[in-house]
Parts: C-alpha cells; sequence; structure tokens
C-alpha cells in the first residue's frame, strides 16, 4: 500500500497529486501535511521555486512516515523582460533519492509583474485581478491567463506524471539490478 504525503492543504495542487498518483496507485492513501518551503513566500527565480519543492519533499520525509512526499512550488522568474509564472515539484523518497520536475510557464501581463518586483505575491494579486476569492486553488494564475484551457491543477498534474514516472523508472531499474544479482 501506498502512503503518500503531501506538503501542501493547497486544494489545486492536492486535487493533482491525488488524481494522477490514484490511477497509478489505486489503494494509495493521502496525507496532507503543511510543511515549509522554507524559501519566500513568493519565489522569484526557477532556482528558488525548484529548492522550495524539494525542501517540502525532504522535510515530509524527514518529519513523517510514507512511501513518498511530494512537494509543489508556485513561483515567477523574469526572461527578457517578461515576468512568467514558474512551478516545481519534488518527489522524496524513504531511502533519499529526490527526483525533481519542472511545469509549463505562461507569461504574466506588466502590471502583474510590477506588482510582484515591489514585493507583493501572486496568490493575493491575481484575486483582486479577477476580482474572486482563492484563485490559487482553483484555476490559478495560468488558468485565468490561458483563458482557462489549462489550469493550476491540470499544470501540477502533468509534474506529477513527470515524477511518478522517474518514480517508477528508478524502480524498474532496481529490480532489473536485483534480477542480474541473483
Ligand atoms: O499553500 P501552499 O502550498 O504554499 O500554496 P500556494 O498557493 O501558496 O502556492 P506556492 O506557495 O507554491 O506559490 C507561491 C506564491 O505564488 C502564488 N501563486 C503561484 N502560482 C499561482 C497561480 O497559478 N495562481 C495564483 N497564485 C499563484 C501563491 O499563491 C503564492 O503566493
Ligand atoms: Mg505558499
Amino acid at each position: 500500500m501506498h502512503k503518500i504525503l503531501i506538503g501542501t492543504n493547497n486544494r489545486a495542487k492536492t486535487k493533482a497529486v491525488e488524481v494522477v498518483a490514484g490511477k497509478f496507485y489505486p489503494d494509495a492513501i493521502f496525507v496532507n501535511q503543511e510543511v515549509s518551503s522554507q524559501v519566500s513566500n513568493q519565489p522569484m527565480s526557477n532556482e528558488e521555486t525548484r529548492q522550495g519543492a524539494i525542501n517540502r519533499a525532504k522535510r515530509l520525509m524527514q518529519d513523517f512516515d510514507g512511501t513518498f512526499g511530494i512537494g509543489l512550488e508556485g513561483g515567477v522568474q523574469e526572461i527578457s523582460d517578461t515576468m512568467y509564472v514558474c512551478n516545481w515539484g519534488a518527489l522524496a523518497t524513504k531511502t533519499g533519492e529526490v527526483f525533481t520536475a519542472t511545469g509549463a510557464g505562461v507569461a504574466l501581463p506588466k502590471e502583474i509583474a510590477d506588482s510582484l518586483k515591489e514585493g507583493a505575491e501572486l496568490g493575493p494579486i491575481m484575486d483582486v485581478y479577477t476580482n474572486k476569492k482563492g484563485i490559487r486553488h482553483h484555476e490559478g494564475a495560468i488558468g485565468v491567463f490561458t483563458n482557462g484551457f489549462v489550469k493550476r491543477s491540470d499544470m501540477f498534474e502533468h509534474i506529477m506524471l513527470l515524477l511518478i514516472g522517474q518514480y517508477e523508472l528508478s524502480l524498474k531499474t532496481q529490480n532489473a539490478k536485483l534480477d542480474l544479482q541473483e
């Protein structure tokens, strides 16, 4: 049986983990544990966002018991005067392995980029921009700026496939090595 630790209570992230992991491991149980990312509340680079995902996943495996821990982190990064959302995921195992993957990015309007540079967080900015509450739990900025075509949970689902794919491949490789030794 798989016990899968999720390092957040965010609903878009949780949905993505449950949908994808639930497909591969129908008997899985999911446990949400809010853990610190140990990076800024609003990561401003690919590096920082990736580190936040890794920190969450590792922290889960240090503090709790599970088959693996999933850290998902959202951030932004500026490339040639355009601010993009960036997203990372990490899967940490009991044995200390950490798999990482990045997700889709989409450009943000200049006024949002300016607010971010002034120190505001994307979550609250998006709520003001859309006049809705909790966008970060639902379609997210990526949904708002893609006409709803790719929602935040869809994007994290893709990251989850990338993570579980790498994890399953590593298990296969380990099993193949064991077979050779026998
Ligand atoms: O509870 P946690 O897991 O921390 O979930 P979160 O929504 O705060 O997500 P992150 O910490 O990973 O993201 C960092 C910040 O960027 C915001 N953010 C990132 N991607 C977003 C998106 O697609 N839509 C709205 N806000 C987003 C988010 O609300 C935070 O203010
Ligand atoms: Mg957060």
